[in-house]
């Protein structure tokens, strides 16, 4: 077997160990990347990007038939299948090609293909054929979707995202377990593109809400473009020919309905890509998912025989391997991916030293339409850190009147914010509306800044645009706070429709 010595090796080249590299390659000289699939990321591979491309695609499908709300007739809207993932194709190819070029400053000697795992504590062994030694070492593997055994009944017509986007035309039929972040976004954008679609949860949850306000809203909306059963009675899942049929009682009536679909889309989940890399060697404490014990400020692991952070000496200096992105679990997000990456990276260059990172506040945006956006830590951890539910207060707006959303025919959504009573320091909230990616940004960026309520109120807001309803939550929770007036006449104090 070929044996290496490396000061830094990552195992992962996706986002985060893309990040990671560049971060450790500023203190050390030998640092390698070990890839076991395809290179070019899972973001612009199967993920972030090639779904936002179909989810584009549908949203001008829909935007088209809708343009007959304004005035403008279109004639009947027809989807061209092959055009559609044409284009999706063609520009996922380029984001991919984007990632590779970058990755050309790396050193061809120091990208390893292969599967790797532990054999020891500084030891990995990549496939069958490579032994290498490393100082440090950061776990950058990713996820990779989950689901239950029942599905495996559809053969393969059990598909997961990655399989939509090698797709050449679209089908009639897809059936989606899942109504969380991929179900949704891509259950929508099928719809929207004239895939016959039927979305089933299990549990009652839906894309990232909690708040049960918020939650009653979004199934609502959903509701009356597609059909979605977020808590479904599905009683059986089978394969005939080459379709899947599905048995399941039909939300509100009760009544037993029996279906065929082209396809079962698995969106129930992901899970860390930590299971393979045979961690009982690496010497590490593990959770109950088996995931690795870490600090989130150093993306430290913690070793199996080693006190938890707050108990341990400073001089102490632990473990050195760092994990970072999706196979956390922490925050399964790119933006996540790439900042725990630099941290790990730069600490695993460092070792045994260590540097606390930032991180940003929680932010996490849907891409459907409307979209669903969360900002801060849940509601249920801020209870707990301000010690109670009293401590929190609570305000909302809806945007099914809105001045901007009504101009533009997308006047549906609601938003609620939280903020801490007495100091009035804003504390996140959940959005469900048009555009929130851009009011989700703001919300985000005044909770890094430590805004409070009044103080956010303070800042200008154009007319007409989706922010004043932005102010018009803002105002409601002032009010609640007991820190301002409640709204009286709305068109009066602002202009019309804020
Ligand atoms: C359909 C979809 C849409 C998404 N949309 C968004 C979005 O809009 N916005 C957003 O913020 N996030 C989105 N995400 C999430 C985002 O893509 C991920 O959070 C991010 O890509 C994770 O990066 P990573 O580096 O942790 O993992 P990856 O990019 O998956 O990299 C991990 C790499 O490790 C490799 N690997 C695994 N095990 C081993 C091993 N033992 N040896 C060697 N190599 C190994 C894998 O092959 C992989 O290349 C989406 C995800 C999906 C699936
Ligand atoms: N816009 C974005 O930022 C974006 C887009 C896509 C994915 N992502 C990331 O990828 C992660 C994974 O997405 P996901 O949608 O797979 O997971 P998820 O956790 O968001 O949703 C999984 C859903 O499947 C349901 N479920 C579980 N078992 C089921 C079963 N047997 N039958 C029916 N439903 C079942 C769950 O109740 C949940 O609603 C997300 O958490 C997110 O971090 C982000």
């Amino acid at each position: 077997m070929e044996a290496r010595e490396v000061d830094v090796a990552i195992i992962g080249a996706g986002s985060a160990g893309l990040s990671a590299w560049h971060a450790a390659h500023k203190h050390r000289e030998s640092v390698v990347l070990i890839e076991g699939g395809a290179f070019g990321t899972t973001c612009a591979r199967v993920g972030c990007m090639p779904s936002k491309l179909l989810i584009a695609a549908a949203d001008a499908a829909q935007h088209a038939r809708d343009a007959g709300g304004f005035g403008v007739r279109t004639g009947p809207v027809e989807v061209d299948g092959r055009a559609v993932m044409a284009r999706l194709k063609h520009e996922r190819d380029g984001f991919v090609g984007h990632v590779l070029e970058s990755m050309k400053r790396i050193d061809a000697a120091d990208l390893i293909t292969g599967h790797a795992r532990f054999g020891a504590p500084h030891i990995l062994i990549v496939g069958d054929s490579l032994r290498i030694e490393a100082r440090t070492i950061v776990i950058a593997t990713g996820s990779r979707t989950s689901w239950p055994k029942q599905f495996e009944a559809a053969g393969d017509r059990l598909i997961v995202n990655d399989d939509i986007f090698e797709w050449d035309t679209l089908p009639e039929s897809v059936v989606v377990f899942g109504p969380g972040i991929i179900g949704l976004e891509m259950g929508q954008a099928l719809h929207r593109l004239g895939v016959r679609v039927r979305i089933f949860g299990k549990s009652g949850s839906l894309g990232s809400f909690e708040d049960p306000a918020l939650k009653e809203y979004a199934d609502r909306t959903f509701n009356d473009e597609l059909y979605v059963d977020p808590a479904a009675e599905v009683e059986a899942i089978e394969r005939d020919g080459e379709q899947v049929v599905v048995t399941f009682l039909e939300r509100h009536t009760g009544k037993r309905l029996v279906e065929r679909f082209d396809y079962l889309l698995a969106a129930t989940g992901r899970r860390p890509n930590v299971d393979r890399l045979d961690l009982e060697n690496a010497g590490l404490a593990l959770d109950e998912d088996g995931v690795p014990f870490y600090n989130r400020f150093t993306m430290q692991c913690r070793n199996d025989n080693e006190r938890s952070d707050n108990e341990r000496n400073d001089k102490e200096s632990g473990s050195h391997v760092f994990i970072a992105g999706d196979a956390n679990q922490e925050l399964p997000l790119l933006h996540e991916a790439i900042t725990q990456g630099r941290i790990a990276g730069d600490n695993a260059g460092r070792y045994p030293e260590r540097r606390a990172g930032l991180r940003n506040t929680p932010l996490s945006i849907v891409f459907t339409e409307p979209q669903m956006a969360t900002v801060g830590l849940r509601r249920a951890v801020l209870e707990q850190r301000l010690g109670g539910c009293d401590r929190i207060a609570v305000g909302e707006a809806t945007f099914d009147n809105q001045g901007r959303a009504t101009v533009l025919r997308q006047n549906r959504g609601l938003m609620r914010l939280y903020a801490e009573h007495g100091s009035g320091q804003f504390l996140g909230g959940e959005l469900f509306g048009p555009q929130m990616e851009h009011i989700a940004h703001l919300l985000a960026w005044a909770l890094e800044q430590r805004m409070g309520v009044n103080q956010m109120l303070d800042m200008p807001f154009y007319h007409p645009v989706l922010e004043e309803g932005l102010r018009s939550a803002l105002r409601n929770l002032s009010a609640n706070l007991q820190q301002g007036p409640a709204i009286e006449e709305r068109c009066m104090e602002h202009g019309p429709g804020d």
